[in-house]
């Protein structure tokens, strides 16, 4: 089922998207179904964010999406790029999509970096495929990327090999071979996760600098909410292979519509916003092979009903260009209400125009 999709103008096609996309995994003489109908859509410039834990899918619907995981990964629905269905491009057009139009960078560079080659060879590799550069002029744009990635001493770094290269280097190099086809997105799976916390800000805003100055579209995956509400315009939060909740990021950090967003962002202790009393989720995804009925978080979750067990809650209405995939999600949204209500209670503004000492006499007598 599609959704209107925040922030859409409606004339152009997205950049880039999913409509009721799934995947399997072959097992055995059956499947395995590990994304389940998601809908997602890129504006052209715009950063989505997929969060979620680890097991929601969130790398699978994108490399699965790219025809990257070979013949195992079994994919329906359909995955447009400027409108353009992907099934119907052939092979060439497919490895000038990813690293041209898409350029990718994930999580471990040094693994990523083909360790016999030099970096200089596999910059000027990914010049060649994606904007027929060669010689000198390959050389001269390798030397310009690595400078724009923040590698100094460029020419030197051309003559190296990965291993030679710190991870952060590494991961800076790869963001340098994605920059190369000036592709109109990237895609980043968790980008920094493997790095230490110093390294993670530069590389994030690295990211951001990029986008600042090119205008390029971003999906970034991460586990980490934090990392996604520093870059991103709009969030999809992830679980057990759907997406469960959907908004502009400052409203989905603002007002989490679904009881799991609240528990990601519960884990996040220096988020500022307006204070809501959330509840951090306890245990773990279940395994794509036995979820349980109905609403897969429902087991986890402090709301539960015995009514969440009956039939898979679909993405609703939950605010302007917000979608919520709760089935108590009225009921929620009136308790939430009423408790942001009392919070601000406590924030009256009769009480914030007094003068500071009257106004903490107020709050005692309120309390
Ligand atoms: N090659 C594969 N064969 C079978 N199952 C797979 C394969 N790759 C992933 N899966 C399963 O698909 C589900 C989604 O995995 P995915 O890697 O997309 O999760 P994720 O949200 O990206 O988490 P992580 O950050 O840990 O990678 C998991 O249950 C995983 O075990």
């Amino acid at each position: 089922m599609l959704h209107p999709v925040p922030g859409s103008t409606g004339a152009a096609p997205p950049l880039l998207s999913l409509e009721d996309f799934t995947v399997a995994f072959a097992q055995g003489a059956g499947r395995t179904r590990v994304v389940h109908g998601i809908d997602l859509t890129l504006q052209r410039g715009e950063a989505l964010g997929i969060v979620g834990e680890s097991g929601c899918g969130k790398s699978v619907t994108w490399l699965a999406a790219l025809r990257l995981l070979g013949k195992r990964a079994v994919t329906t629905g359909r995955v447009l790029l400027n409108g353009r269905d992907l099934s119907g491009f052939s092979e060439r057009e497919l490895a000038d999509v990813r690293g041209g139009r898409i350029g990718l960078i994930f999580q471990d560079p040094t693994s990523c970096l083909n360790p016999i080659l030099r970096i200089g060879t596999q910059i000027g590799e990914a010049l060649r495929l994606h904007r027929g550069l060669t010689g000198k002029a390959a050389e001269r744009e390798a030397l310009r990327l690595l400078d724009r990635v923040g590698i100094a001493d460029a020419p030197r770094r051309l003559r190296q090999h990965a291993h030679e290269l710190s991870g952060g280097m590494n991961q800076r190099v790869m963001i340098a071979i994605a920059l190369a086809g000036e592709p109109d997105v990237l895609v980043a799976d968790e980008p920094t996760t493997a790095l230490d916390a110093t390294i993670q800000a530069q590389i994030l805003d690295l990211i951001r600098d990029i986008r600042r100055d090119t205008g390029m579209g971003l999906v970034l995956i991460s586990h980490d909410l934090g990392v996604i509400a520093d870059l991103c315009d709009r969030v999809a939060v992830m679980y057990a292979g759907r997406v469960v909740e959907t908004a502009a990021t400052q409203d989905l950090l603002g007002s989490p519509r679904h009881p799991y967003t609240r528990g990601l962002l519960a884990a996040l202790p220096s988020l500022e916003g307006p204070r809501v009393r959330l509840t951090p989720v306890g245990g773990t995804v279940p395994s794509p092979d036995a979820m349980p009925p109905g609403c897969a978080f429902a087991p986890r979750c402090a709301y539960a009903e015995a009514h969440c067990g009956n039939g898979i809650p679909v993405l609703q209405p939950a605010g302007t260009g917000h979608l919520s995939a709760c089935r108590r999600l009225d009921a929620l949204m009136g308790e939430w209400q009423r408790q942001a209500a009392r919070e601000a209670g406590r924030h009256d503004p009769v009480v914030q125009d007094l003068d500071w000492p009257n106004r903490d006499r107020q709050r005692e007598l309120s309390a």
